[in-house]
């Protein structure tokens, strides 16, 4: 079937007149039937709905439903995410293709009775990357495409006599508001099955919660049993295709150097990052290194072309031990833990976690300064490189990814809300459990005792000091030298002359006070944190902050920086800022003073002075809090000196 023209396609397809019962789908009166209803996890193995509904059922009906609410003017998804998307529907779809049963049925829509058809052997080729046009469907479809509103589509198959079962994901907003009347319409008939290593089915979830993550990593996958049992894979051809579904809403991704949304290319990323996964520690960091360093995994995480578990056991199978492959999946733990915080309270997307910071910023509420943030036109070539970078590739290092945050948060002091979903339009592998609660963490939003304020200066000397970075996405300063790169506003005029970069002209000036907006920040969060962490003893907010410790960690947060806010205030600072706020050397005592602190100052007060001899200010540009506390969540995680590779139980 060609095709389907879905620009005034008001309707949700397939139609009611479409759908056999399970029964007419098999001619077998008795037979039973479950749609495996799919939203994320877009794969064949390790995918619960699925082993589920094969093991339970005659007849399975994979189903995809495209639903509006994501595109246009309503979605929050840039066009290249939604590319990607569409091409990890069209690579499921072929992947069905080759699976090992020995029928398949499919009928178009309106069609009688359906085609039986044999389904071809198992491509040889499966693993290598695509040679087909990435949107092309298989020829004998895998799987239903739906177009319009799942839970209309959902219900029009439980009254046909359809079970749907689901893999249940950390939603929010609309996404919750879905799942939620889905559950209403559909009733017992919808299950939703937690396949992903999450706790749900307790009241305090983070009870034992990390061994019960270890365990999950390391038992065996969920194979559906394809040749034990006589299961018939069921497809209603419906005309709806991921390219009219493109062509309706005028998809048109620019960003460049985006992956492909497909099976092969994700296997083949986990292949090849596994062959260099010693020098993973080396490549984090540095937003040039980590474009190749990092697994690069994400997008194919986020949409699940594979799973947390598949990538975990690969590598635990394939990479020897190394300090790598250590860290690594501590990260891939890191995916479940903040993905846990979503499940645990929806609120993230929207509300602070933390009462005490509810609305914070949103009287400061700058568009101009947003804008400046939005298009990578701060004036600090750090934060302008990774805005840019983001806009125009989709991806960013966790270091930028943090840094960006940061600067947006507690420098230009913005609502937090606003730039996480602007990181969620933009990354192609927005992953909601993960994006806002990282930003409300980055944003110091969660009261836990260390915070991070990244200096994007000092960025730029720890991680790119050639400015090769910099000026691929700023590319206006690559005549500028690089040791101007870190300060460009500072750029003497004949230097500016010589090399024809004319700052505040060819490139703004920065657009705030990085110093003065420092201190604020510091001065209006001492004066909340004792507040802050007595709200965490509150159930309901412990609960929603989800600590790794579970209420323990929250209670420890409140008995140590509950009621004492000069010792809180010490926390924060490193000794650097604490010469500069007090004008005075600080005793040597709690946990600001740790030797790890002292290294980290004293490595930054023997850096060279630069060409500007702006010696003093180095003083202040240690990034405040990655060392502030010997039990900080946030100290410099990323960083290849810090031995930290758990989680700690305060995050
Ligand atoms: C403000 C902010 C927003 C973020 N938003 C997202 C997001 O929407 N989606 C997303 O996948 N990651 C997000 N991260 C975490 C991290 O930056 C990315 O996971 C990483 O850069 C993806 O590249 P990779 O797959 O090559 O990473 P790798 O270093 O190869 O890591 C492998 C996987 O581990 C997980 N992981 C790595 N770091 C973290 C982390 N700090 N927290 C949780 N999981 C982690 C991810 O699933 C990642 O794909 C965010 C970080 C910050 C600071």
């Amino acid at each position: 079937m060609a095709d389907r023209d879905l620009a005034d396609e008001e309707a949700t397809l397939p139609l009611e007149a479409d759908i056999p019962s399970p029964a007419e789908a098999v001619g077998d009166p008795d037979a039973t039937g479950h749609v495996v209803w799919l939203r994320s996890h877009l794969r064949i193995d390790d995918q619960l709905a699925l082993t589920r509904a094969v093991a339970d059922g005659d007849v399975i009906c994979p189903l995809f439903v495209f639903d509006p609410s994501f595109y246009g003017d309503r979605g929050l998804a840039c066009d290249a995410r939604l590319r990607f998307l569409h091409e990890a529907v069209a690579s499921l779809d072929r992947l069905y293709e080759t699976l090992p049963t020995e029928t398949s049925l499919h009928r178009a829509a309106g069609s009688e009775p359906p085609l039986r058809e044999a389904v071809r052997p198992e491509s040889p080729d499966a693993t290598e990357p695509p040679t087909v046009e990435t949107l092309a469907l298989a020829e004998s479809p895998g799987l239903t495409l739906g177009y319009g509103d799942p839970v209309s589509l959902l219900s029009r198959f439980v009254e046909r006599g359809w079970a749907v079962v689901t893999m249940a994901t950390p939603t929010s907003r609309y996404g919750k508001r879905r799942d939620d009347r889905a559950r209403a319409a559909c009733g017992s008939a919808l299950e939703f099955v937690s396949g992903d290593g999450l706790v749900r089915d307790r009241e305090r979830t983070r009870t034992g919660w990390a061994d019960h993550a270890q365990s999950w990593l390391e038992a065996p996958q969920h194979t559906p049993a394809w040749d034990a049992l006589d299961v018939t894979r069921f497809t209603i051809e419906t005309g709806v295709t991921p390219t009219a579904v493109e062509a309706a809403f005028d998809v048109s991704p620019t960003k460049t150097e985006v992956p492909t949304g497909t099976h092969r290319v994700a296997a083949r990323r986990l292949r090849s990052f596994i062959d260099r996964i010693e020098s993973y520690p080396r490549r984090i960091s540095s937003p040039q290194d980590a474009r190749h360093g990092t697994s690069g995994l994400s997008p194919y995480l986020t949409f699940g072309l594979v799973s947390v578990r598949q990538v975990y056991q690969a590598v635990k199978t394939h990479a020897s031990p190394s300090r790598g492959r250590e860290l690594f999946t501590d990260r891939l733990f890191w995916n479940l833990h903040y993905n846990q915080k979503l499940a645990d309270w929806p609120g993230w997307t929207e509300r602070a976690v933390n009462p005490v910071f509810e609305g914070i910023n949103e009287d400061r509420h700058d568009p101009s300064l947003v804008d400046a943030w939005k298009r990578g036109r701060t004036g600090f070539p750090m934060v302008d490189a990774a805005m840019r970078c983001l806009r125009e590739s989709g991806w960013l290092n966790f270091r930028m990814r943090a840094m960006a945050a940061s600067f947006f948060a507690h420098i230009l002091q913005q609502p937090w809300w606003i730039g996480a979903d602007w990181y969620h339009r933009h990354l192609i592998d927005s992953d909601v459990g993960i994006n806002y609660t990282q930003w409300q963490s980055q944003a110091s939003l969660v009261g836990t005792p260390a915070q991070r304020v990244y200096n994007p200066r000092k960025q730029v000397r720890d991680q790119d000091p050639d400015g090769e970075w910099i000026t691929e996405w700023v590319p206006e300063l690559a005549a500028l030298p690089s040791q101007f790169l870190d300060r460009p506003e500072r750029t003497p005029l004949a230097v500016q002359q010589e090399c024809g970069v004319h700052i505040g002209d060819s490139y703004p000036r920065p657009v705030v006070d990085f110093e003065a907006r420092r201190s604020a920040f510091w001065s209006r969060y001492d004066r909340r944190r004792a507040a802050a962490a007595r709200a965490l003893a509150r159930p309901e907010v412990a609960r929603r902050a989800s600590f790794s410790g579970g209420y323990d960690a929250a209670k420890a947060i409140v008995r140590k920086y509950g009621s004492d806010p000069k010792h809180a205030s010490d926390v924060q600072l490193s000794l650097s800022d604490a010469i500069e706020q007090r004008g005075t050397s600080p005793e040597p005592s709690g946990e600001s003073t740790t030797a790890e602190a002292q290294t980290e100052t004293e490595r930054d007060r023997s850096e060279p002075p630069t060409d500007t001899g702006q010696r003093s200010s180095r003083h202040s540009d240690t990034d405040s809090a990655s060392h502030a506390a010997a039990d900080g969540p946030q100290r410099d995680e990323e960083d290849e000196r810090d031995e930290q590779t758990r989680l700690h139980r305060f995050e």
